[in-house]
């Protein structure tokens, strides 16, 4: 435990199966939580976040912002809201993020962020990283090791997708994530 790298790598193999997988982490989730999201357009990011605000027990259908930088879905079951960020436009980084004057206390609210790589990391040095792949197909963003693994994977799935939650900081350091992926099997 203590520093060593919480990480878990999750094979999804379909839009429902991703929305579960939101679902059952939200489980582990608590008020103060920064989630960064991470993976190409149409990675599944957003399906995430709706099974996400599925288990949160929260108001409202988790949609892609797309005329908003964030959304507060408050909770319906006295738990934390869930504040799902799009930061595809947000340039200024943390400042821009500040100055939306959320309605909302970010230390007491689930905060998912969708394109926030090296915009809001400072928010919190203790986070949970998702980052989602295409497991098959051409498009850009693979590495070695997906393109290794997806040799295995059963080519009448053309849509599975390969899910690395990776914890940072000490919030991170006892959980058990690899438990995300047993509870989803
Ligand atoms: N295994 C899978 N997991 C998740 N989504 C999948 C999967 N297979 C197919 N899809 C489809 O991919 C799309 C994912 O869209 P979604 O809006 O969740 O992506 P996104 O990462 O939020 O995109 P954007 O970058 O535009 O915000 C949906 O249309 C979904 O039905
Ligand atoms: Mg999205």
């Amino acid at each position: 435990m203590g520093n060593a790298v919480n990480a878990v790598t999750i094979s999804v193999p379909d839009p429902a199966a991703m929305q579960e997988l939101g679902r059952t982490l939200a489980t582990v989730l608590r008020p103060g939580d920064l989630v960064l999201l991470s993976g190409e357009l149409g990675a599944g990011k957003t399906t995430l976040t709706r099974g996400l605000g599925e288990g949160l027990g929260v108001r409202g259908a988790v949609t892609s912002p797309t005329f908003v930088i964030a959304r507060v879905h408050p909770s319906l079951v006295g738990g934390p809201a869930l504040v799902h960020v799009d930061a595809y436009r947000l340039s200024g980084g943390l400042d821009e993020m500040e100055d939306l004057d959320l309605d909302v206390s970010l230390p007491e609210s689930v905060v998912v962020v969708e394109w926030g790589e090296g915009k809001v990391e400072e928010l919190s040095e203790t986070r949970l990283e998702v980052r989602i792949d295409r497991a098959l197909g051409g498009e850009a963003g693979h590495d070695d090791h997906l393109l290794s693994l997806s040799e295995d994977l059963d080519p009448e799935i053309p849509d599975d997708r390969k899910v690395t939650l990776h914890g940072l900081g000490a919030r991170w350091a006892d959980v058990d994530l690899g438990a995300l992926a047993v509870a989803r099997a």
